[in-house]
């Protein structure tokens, strides 16, 4: 089942849950791991079962596989097979962003039967313009993927680009997102909106009522789930999502698994 498909059937009193997989050198270290592609592997096979029927999303930030080079694309590659075939979604947070061409060959690794590291959605950064994200849409509408376009960032530095205008400019980026939706269906597309701004994220629900939002920014930024909460009753809309937190109660599994039901 695509991620529209799964998150549409699931019952709408419980926001849905995304387990962040990000091994950063603090967390391995912490964990007692070497800061390489196989601590990085180790790490991720520990999320990905603390995750298992206690999630319905996991999300691997590709900078920090990346950073391993081939190596750690291997990794990434294998935890993303892995995850998809314990019945976890995956959603390859790789930000990618760029002229069309060019994103429609950052289209061709990710969406699609085709593609070497195939995932269920990913983000993506409008910044070079909301049409430039045509083809990759396209690729993902036809291979039953999902985008999360960012809007609102989590992060305070995100905040003078875009609150500038009139209307602001993530709120022309909402009308864009809802452009598109409003021609090709709403299977496909969504937004990140932090829940370090709750605010302009009800704003973001009301704006688009038939869209998921992936909400980052539990934890270690500050945010609680509780923030979000009363923002709207279909609260399976809302994909909370926490790294770093999550990855402190570790290394066991059984930690990482209590963290993960307290979202
Ligand atoms: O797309 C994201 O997931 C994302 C968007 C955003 O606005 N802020 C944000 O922190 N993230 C990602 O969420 C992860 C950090 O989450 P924490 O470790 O829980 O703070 C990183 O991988 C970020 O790239």
């Amino acid at each position: 089942m695509t991620l529209f498909e799964t998150l549409s059937k699931a019952p709408c009193d419980a926001l849905t849950r995304c387990v962040g997989i990000d091994p950063t050198q603090d967390t391995l270290t912490a964990w007692g791991l070497d800061d390489t592609a196989t601590g990085a592997q180790k790490f991720a096979l520990t999320m990905l079962e603390a995750a298992h029927n206690n999630a319905s999303i996991v999300k691997p930030q590709v900078a920090y596989f990346e950073r391993f080079g081939a190596e750690g694309y291997r990794v990434l590659t294998d935890i993303i097979k892995e995850a998809r075939s314990m019945g976890l979604l995956v959603l390859a947070d790789a930000k990618r962003g760029d002229i069309g061409s060019t994103i429609d060959a950052y289209s061709q690794a990710w969406l699609g039967d085709k593609a070497p590291m195939q995932v269920d959605a990913i983000t993506v950064t409008p910044y070079l313009g909301f049409g430039s994200l045509k083809p990759l849409l396209e690729r993902a509408h036809d291979a039953g993927a999902y985008v999360f376009v960012v809007t609102r960032s989590s992060n305070p530095e995100g905040t003078v680009l875009q609150e500038h205008g009139s209307p602001k400019l993530w709120q022309t980026i909402l009308d864009d997102i809802g452009t598109w939706e409003a021609i090709h269906g709403n299977k496909t597309i969504g937004a990140v909106v932090g829940a370090t701004v709750p605010s302009d994220l009800k704003y973001a629900l009301e704006q688009l009522p038939n869209a998921y939002f992936l909400t980052p920014g539990i934890g270690k930024q500050g945010a609680k789930p509780e923030d979000v909460k009363a923002l709207t009753p279909d609260l399976k809309r809302i994909i909370v999502s926490s790294s770093r937190g999550l990855a402190a109660e570790g290394p066991e599994v059984t930690d990482i698994r209590a963290a993960i039901t307290k979202i």
